[in-house]
């Protein structure tokens, strides 16, 4: 039988890591992020920002101009300018149908590296063939693809454990984590390993929370690729850590109608509740 991990709080703050004396920006982690595009600058600024509010030493925004000048608007603090990262968030925001060849190039590049990816959204079609570390955050219409594309029966699971089952052959199939959104969060490893994270709200349903999970996963990933390597196997529980801070705080944005960016903004209360020894499952 399947083992399938309960995601909880003590695993999170597991991998979290309050700043010491010895820090400085780049122990803590730079994430490079290319997302955004002319169609959706918005995806650009609420991944820039829920990094940010997830605690790392440095964003590097590498996107189109206009997203960039959006970025910028909301966070002087992003650098614009290239340079060494620990980590790529890619895709959101973007459509593979638009996409730029010279943009489509740089990914590949990226894809065939050996720095942790978190690809979203309008990189997915770029993941068949990809050898860097990679952990993909699809929601269910976007797995359904990336199963077509990796020649993987395309059906549309409902069932959770239909869910658990099509997300563990996904990240066996194409070597990668799978993070498979959705009101259960389902985190699969290439060898086997499983988590469900139940830790959000239905008001999480609205345009752009996906955006901010992967400017969160894109932190997380970044944080920890600054201490040490990881390969797709280490990307899996990180990506399970960043969905349950996403959740609570979906929660914590709360009670009523929220919106993206109000679940970036609640990042922060999360991480300090957890670094403190608290659970928000217990509120
Ligand atoms: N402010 C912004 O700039 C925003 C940009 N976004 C970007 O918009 C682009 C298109 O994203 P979409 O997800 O709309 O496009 P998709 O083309 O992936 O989704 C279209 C179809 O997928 C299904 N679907 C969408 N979300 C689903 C879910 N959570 N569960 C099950 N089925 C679902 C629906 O049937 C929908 O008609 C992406 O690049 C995304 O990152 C969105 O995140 C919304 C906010
Ligand atoms: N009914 C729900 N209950 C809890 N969480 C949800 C629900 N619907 C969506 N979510 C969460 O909200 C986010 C939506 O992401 P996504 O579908 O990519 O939206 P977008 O593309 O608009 O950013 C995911 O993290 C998902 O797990």
């Amino acid at each position: 039988m399947v083992e399938i991990h309960e995601w909880d709080a003590r695993d999170t703050v597991a991998l979290l890591r309050k700043p010491t004396a010895d820090d400085h920006k780049y122990s803590r982690g730079v994430l490079g992020v290319r997302t955004g595009s002319q169609e959706y600058p918005g995806a650009a600024v609420l991944g820039v920002e829920a990094a940010w509010r997830t605690g790392i030493g440095m964003v590097r925004y590498l996107g189109p101009e206009r997203p960039a000048d959006l970025v910028l608007q909301r966070r002087p603090e992003t650098v614009t300018a290239p340079g060494r990262v620990q980590a790529w968030l890619i895709g959101s925001g973007t459509d593979a149908a638009t996409r730029p060849a010279a943009e489509t190039a740089r990914l590949g590049e990226l894809l065939q590296g050996d720095l942790p990816v978190v690809v979203d959204a309008g990189a997915l079609d770029l993941v068949p063939g990809a050898t860097a570390p990679l952990v993909v955050t699809p929601h269910q219409s976007e797995h359904a693809r990336l199963r077509g594309l990796l020649g993987l029966d395309d059906v549309t699971p409902t069932s959770l454990a239909d869910r658990i089952e099509a997300a563990r052959e996904t990240a066996a199939a194409a070597g990668i984590a799978v993070l498979l959104k959705g009101a259960e969060t389902v985190v699969a490893a290439p060898d086997g390993w499983t988590a469900v994270v139940r830790a959000g709200t239905g008001w999480l349903a609205t345009a752009g929370t996906g955006d901010v999970l992967g400017g969160i996963l894109g932190a997380v990933v970044a944080a920890r690729g600054a201490q040490r390597d990881l390969d797709a196997a280490a990307l899996a529980p990180l990506a399970a850590a960043a969905a349950y801070i996403h959740g609570h705080a979906g929660r914590g944005a709360g009670p009523g109608p929220i919106t993206a960016l109000d679940v970036a903004e609640a990042v922060p209360a999360v991480i300090d509740e957890l670094l403190s020894g608290g659970d928000p499952a217990a509120r």
